[in-house]
């Protein structure tokens, strides 16, 4: 039978009236999965409403309790890791491995911010008048709307939505299409710990129904959306028109260093998980090898050799080390990149071709690819391909190699090889990346730090971290005058 995934609207399972369905295959396999219901801005409109009803409560519930009850989802999510786990393989595709450490991370926030229920702090300061105390205090902005993507689907979901929970404000979730199942199972595991009803509500559907019926809706306060960089900037303009607040996290095209000094064993293991870990289908995924030209030739012999060597198939063997991509369009994509690559005049060195792996026939495998001879006019240098595709690069000198990482459009992720403490902090200050990494790839991110990017990666906020409850919180500053006469500051008496 197929498996049905419904929204989750004021703590009930739901089918949208608009009765439409859209199914969701295994990438692996083209096993079909099941089928979520398609809801329309009507759905998006109930689901508001019964947010903002819910949040008068949820506001006043104090901060500690709000944090238990995070505490309590990441018990639940402990409990059923593997559980989550395997569903997160079999509808995005990515190894069992690397869905573990992503169900991990949504645990690790769960309890970072259950935490936070016991400090969420403000600032007192004295006041400018006797007997008067003056403070500032962060509040909830309302109803926050969260869009999510596919290739992190509930890391990132995590990140967004348990800094609004544990401020006060209530959810409208709207989950990838390509990964209804995991979304569901993730709001079974919020309802069994005792979220109020109302508090978080899950709406499946299409971007462009279900997500801009979030965007456009007046009781939504703040947009927080991971994805392309072109929904985010239109839907950012939308949102500003209405003065709402707009969290984006975007595309990247992230760059690894390595100089003549570094320690090469390191530095492979770095690249090739970084450039071909989850299929390159990560925003941190780096697309761009640099390299000091007195070891070019020798590191790129190495990588060659070890990409050959990488297993692809179905990620749930836990022999396999590359699962497949999402689905057919971002098999075309890649392909069509592959050969813009070549008509640029790059070097194909490795890959570049779909695969297709006997058991498996129906599945979205791409080959690990290499390219050389790469320069920074080129499409691959500088478009987000969003797949295995990595593209080496020769300097000559560590300035060379920092105006050649910073010469990006993103700025979410890059990192240096190097074995010179100098060059480590110098890069750490040039690098023009909202994450940067001595010695390790660029993957990897931890949650209590902040997650995000510069320039057109994003517009200035961060997900993760303390930094994340900015997005969902507004400052509020309280005087309390207790003086019992009236004094005013800044009328200057003398
Ligand atoms: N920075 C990152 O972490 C990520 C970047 N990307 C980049 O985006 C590319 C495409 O991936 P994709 O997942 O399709 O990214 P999208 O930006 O299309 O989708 C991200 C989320 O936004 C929703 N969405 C789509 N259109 C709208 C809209 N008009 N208004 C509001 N919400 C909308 C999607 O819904 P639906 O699924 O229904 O389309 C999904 O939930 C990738 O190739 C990659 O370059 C993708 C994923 C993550
Ligand atoms: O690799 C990481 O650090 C996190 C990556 C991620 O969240 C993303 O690609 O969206």
């Amino acid at each position: 039978m197929t498996r049905e995934y419904l929204n989750y609207i004021n703590g009930e399972w739901v089918a949208s009236k608009g009765n439409e369905y859209r199914e969701n295959y295994n990438p692996a396999t083209g096993e079909l999965l099941g089928k979520a219901t398609q809801s329309t801005a009507d759905d998006v409109s109930y689901s508001v409403s019964m947010a903002k009803l819910a949040q008068r409560e949820w506001r006043n519930v104090p901060a500690p309790k709000r944090g238990e009850i995070l505490m309590k989802i990441g018990d639940l999510l402990k409990r059923d890791k593997e559980r989550l786990a395997k569903i997160l393989t079999e509808e995005m595709g990515k190894v069992i491995v690397e869905a573990r450490g992503e169900v991990q991370e949504a645990i690790d926030m769960a309890y970072y911010m259950a935490g936070e229920g016991r400090r969420l702090v403000g600032q007192t300061t004295p006041s400018e008048l006797p007997n008067k105390h003056a403070m500032s205090m962060r509040v909830p902005v309302g109803i926050v709307g969260i869009i999510t993507p596919w290739n992190f689907p509930i890391a990132i979901a995590s990140w967004k939505m348990f800094p609004a929970l544990v401020s006060g404000n209530t959810v409208v979730w709207k989950p990838a299409s390509d990964t209804p199942a995991l979304a569901t199972k993730f709001m079974k595991i919020i309802e069994e710990a005792g979220v109020p009803k109302g508090v978080v509500n899950l709406v499946h559907g299409s971007g462009s129904v279900v997500g801009e019926a979030i965007v456009d809706h007046p009781d939504v306060g703040v947009v927080s959306f991971t994805g392309s960089t072109e929904v985010g900037s239109e839907l950012a303009s939308k949102a500003s028109k209405k003065l709402k607040k707009v969290s984006l996290e975007m595309g990247g095209k992230n760059a690894i260093i390595v100089m003549e000094d570094a320690d090469i064993e390191l530095a492979l293991e770095g690249i090739l998980w970084s450039a071909f870990g989850t299929s390159g289908q990560r925003c941190t995924a780096c697309s761009r090898l640099i390299v000091h030209k007195s070891i070019k030739e020798k590191l790129t012999e190495r990588l060659v050799a070890k990409a050959k060597e990488l297993i692809l198939g179905n990620g749930l063997n836990e022999k396999v080390q590359v699962g497949p991509v999402i689905n057919e369009n971002a098999l075309k994509q890649i392909k069509k990149y592959v050969e813009i690559g070549k008509q640029e005049g790059a070097t194909l060195l490795i890959g570049g071709e779909r695969e297709h792996i006997d058991l498996l026939k129906d599945g979205y495998y791409f080959q690990p690819t290499i390219f050389t001879d790469v320069d920074p006019s080129m499409r691959i240098f500088k478009e987000e391909i969003f797949g295995p595709v990595l593209s080496i690069i020769e300097v000559n000198s560590l300035d060379e190699a920092i105006d050649i990482n910073n010469n990006t459009v993103y700025g979410l992720s890059s990192s240096i090889y190097t074995a010179d403490v100098n060059a480590a902090f110098r890069a750490m200050r040039d690098l023009q990346s909202g994450i940067v990494y001595i010695n390790a790839g660029t993957i990897g991110a931890e949650i209590h730090l902040p997650f995000g990017g510069m320039k057109q990666t994003g517009n200035g906020h961060r997900d993760s971290g303390l930094a994340a409850l900015d997005v969902c919180t507004e400052w509020k500053s309280v005087y309390v005058d207790y003086s019992g006469t009236l004094q005013r500051a800044q009328i200057d008496n003398n």
